[in-house]
C-alpha cells in the first residue's frame, strides 16, 4: 500500500555513486562443506546469519498444515548481499518474519537462524527479540511502507523517536541528528514535517528506510524495499542499501524484481513452493552460465528482455506439497528421480539435474 503523491514532492537523492558490489562470497565452514572465498580478512569472521533447516508451518483449521518455509539453509558473510527471490506465495516474507520473531500464533518453527554473535533468533525469548534485536542487530526495511509508519507522526517525529530509542541521542543535537538520519536515506529535509499520507510512494520507501538504517543493525531484512517504484527510483534506493552494508554488515533482500536483483546482489537464493532450490553467485546466475535449477532458468527466461516465456502450470499449494521435487509437475526435465527431494547445497541447485547445459540437450 502507498500513499497518494504530493504531486510536488522533489526527490532530492544526494548523487548515488556507481554501485559496488561485495567481491567475496561467504567464507563458511559448516556441517563439513566449505565455500570458497575470496576475502582473506574475512575468512575467520562468523557469518552476520547462518541459517540451518529453518522450516515454518501454520496450523490451520481441522489439522491442516501449510509449509511455508521448508528446510531453508544458508549464510550471509559480512559486506554481502543475498537476493532471495521467487513468485508471489514461496514464503519469503514469512522466513524474513521468522528472523524478526514476527510469526503470528499459529507458525510452528523448527532449526535455527544464529547472528554472529551466538543469538538463536529462532529460540529467543520475546524480551530479547524486542529490546536488542528488532531494529538493533537486525533491521526492516517493510514490504508496505505507508502502513508501517505512524500514520498520527510526521516524518521528524518518527524518526527522532527512533533515534532516541536506539542510539540514545538527546535535544538539542536530536533535531540535527534525525536529519542526518533522512539525508542517509536521500529523504529530502523540506519534507520532514509531513505526515504519511502526505507522502508518494517513493518517498514513504524512503522515510522507512531512514528508519531501518538508524540502529546500525549488522543485519538489514528488505523485503520488497522497490514495490511500486518506477525504474530510477527502484535503482536509487537498492543502491542506498547496498551502501549502507558497506564492508560489515549484511543484507538480505527479499524482492520479485530480479534486474534489482542484478544489480546489487552477490549472490542470489532462488525459492519455490516454501524451499530455496537454488543458491548461485549473481554474476553466474545472471550471466554465464545462468541458472542451474529449472525453476530459477524458467523465472529469468519469464522476463520480457529474456525469452518471455512464462512457466507453464501454477506452483503446488503449500498445504499439499507433493512427496519429491515441488517443481516436478511443471518441469521438462522431470523424471523417477524427482519422486525423492533432491539436497540443497550451500552454492548450487536442489535438482536431480541440475547441469545447464543438460537443458539444452535433446531429449531421448
Ligand atoms: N498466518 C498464516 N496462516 C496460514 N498461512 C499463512 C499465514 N501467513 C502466511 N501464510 C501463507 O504462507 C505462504 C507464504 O507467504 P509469504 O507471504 O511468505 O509469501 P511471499 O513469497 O512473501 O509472497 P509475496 O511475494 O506475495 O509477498 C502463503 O501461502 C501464505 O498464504
Amino acid at each position: 500500500m502507498t500513499g497518494p503523491s504530493t504531486g510536488a514532492e522533489t526527490e532530492t537523492a544526494a548523487p548515488v555513486p556507481p554501485t559496488i558490489k561485495a567481491g567475496a562470497a561467504t567464507p563458511v565452514e559448516a556441517a563439513g562443506e566449505t565455500v570458497a572465498s575470496a576475502a582473506s580478512a574475512a575468512q575467520a569472521a562468523p557469518p552476520v546469519l547462518s541459517v540451518r533447516g529453518l522450516s515454518v508451518r501454520f496450523r490451520m483449521r481441522g489439522g491442516a498444515h501449510v509449509a511455508a518455509v521448508t528446510g531453508a539453509r544458508f549464510d550471509l558473510a559480512a559486506g554481502e548481499c543475498l537476493a532471495l527471490v521467487g513468485e508471489s506465495g514461496c514464503g519469503k516474507s514469512v522466513l524474513a518474519s521468522a528472523l524478526l520473531g514476527l510469526l503470528p500464533e499459529n507458525a510452528e518453527t523448527a532449526g535455527s537462524a544464529f547472528l554472529g554473535d551466538g543469538t538463536d533468533l529462532l529460540t529467543a525469548d520475546e524480551r530479547t527479540l524486542a529490546r536488542t534485536v528488532r531494529g538493533r542487530r537486525v533491521g526492516l526495511v517493510p514490504q508496505s511502507p505507508a502502513a508501517h509508519l505512524t500514520p498520527v507522526r510526521t516524518v521528524r517525529s518518527q524518526l527522532e523517536e527512533t533515534l532516541r530509542e536506539l542510539t540514545g541521542v538527546r535535544r538539542p543535537e536530536l533535531r540535527k541528528a534525525g536529519e542526518a538520519a533522512a539525508e542517509r536515506a536521500a529523504f529530502p529535509l523540506g519534507h520532514l514535517d509531513r505526515y504519511p499520507h502526505e507522502l508518494s510512494g517513493g518517498l514513504a520507501q524512503r522515510a522507512a528506510t531512514a528508519l531501518a538504517l538508524i540502529g546500525d543493525a549488522p543485519l538489514l531484512l528488505a523485503d520488497e524495499p522497490t514495490t511500486g517504484l518506477d525504474r530510477d527510483l527502484v535503482d536509487r534506493t537498492v543502491d542506498e542499501l547496498r551502501r549502507h552494508v558497506g564492508d560489515d554488515r549484511a543484507l538480505l533482500m527479499i524482492t520479485h524484481d530480479l534486474a534489482a536483483a542484478e544489480r546489487i546482489a552477490d549472490r542470489v537464493a532462488v525459492m519455490y513452493a516454501s524451499r530455496i532450490v537454488e543458491i548461485a553467485d549473481a554474476a553466474d546466475f545472471f550471466g554465464e552460465p545462468g541458472p542451474r535449477h529449472p525453476y530459477a532458468r524458467g523465472l529469468l527466461n519469464a522476463l520480457p528482455e529474456r525469452e518471455f516465456t512464462p512457466i507453464p502450470g501454477m506452483p503446488p499449494e503449500l498445504s499439499a506439497l507433493p512427496g519429491g521435487c515441488a517443481f516436478a509437475a511443471r518441469c521438462e526435465l522431470a523424471d523417477e528421480a524427482c519422486r525423492s527431494v533432491p539436497a540443497l547445497p550451500l552454492s548450487g541447485a536442489a535438482c536431480h539435474h541440475p547441469v545447464a547445459a543438460a537443458l539444452e540437450a535433446p531429449r531421448a
